[in-house]
């Protein structure tokens, strides 16, 4: 099993970059049928969704815009954090079809927060598109998650846009904790 170390923490690989980029292929076909005629607009969530809107969006063949947000809520691995203020968000999104592009869905407060602050700006639909989803850490029913890469078990994940301590983004392959 292939191992490596990100500060004290030991990880193994889970998903390798292979296997990511033919899931967001299909990914892409999926987007591209559902908006066909549309003008989506893409809404990455910074940091960690850099490289999953890099590679989504060049499976994406219909005209759309691209754009990013930002909000701060983890420090380590811990899940206790609060959400904090929504940066970068546009705000001229009126009749715009907003497509959220997520590296992952944990307890789900993070998007359940941007759905609620985006959906008071009257957009014409909203759906998210997240790489990751841990369905046994979700603690909010979020009903426009249209778009999912994985299903994962509730285990801390790094690497592909997802850091620990902040480091880890840059590794091509996701890598799971050996232990909590
Ligand atoms: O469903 P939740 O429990 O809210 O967790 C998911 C959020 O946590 C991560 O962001 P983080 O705050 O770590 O910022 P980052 O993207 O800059 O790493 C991830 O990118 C999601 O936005
Ligand atoms: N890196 C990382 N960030 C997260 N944010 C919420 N869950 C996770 C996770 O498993 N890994």
């Amino acid at each position: 099993m292939h191992k490596i170390q990100v500060e004290d923490k030991e990880f193994e690989i889970f998903l390798d970059n292979d296997i990511i980029n033919k899931r967001i292929r299909l990914m892409g076909i999926q987007l591209n049928v559902d908006y066909e005629d549309k003008c989506p607009l893409f809404v990455g969530v910074l940091n960690g969704s850099f490289l999953f809107m890099a590679d989504l969006i060049k499976e994406v063949n219909i005209p759309c815009e691209i754009t990013f947000m930002r909000v701060a809520s983890y420090e380590g691995t811990s899940s206790s954090g609060q959400v904090k203020e929504l940066i970068g968000l546009p705000t001229n999104i009126e009749g715009r079809d907003i497509i959220i592009v997520e590296d992952i869905v944990d307890t789900g407060l993070t998007l359940t927060h941007i759905l609620k602050t985006i959906k008071e700006k009257n957009p014409a639909s909203v759906k998210v598109a997240s790489l990751l989803l841990k369905p046994a850490a979700l603690k909010y029913d979020i009903d426009d998650l249209e778009y999912i890469g994985f299903e994962i078990p509730n285990e801390f994940v790094v690497g592909y846009g997802l850091d620990y301590n902040g480091l880890g983004r840059n590794l091509i392959d996701i890598y799971r904790a050996t232990e909590a």
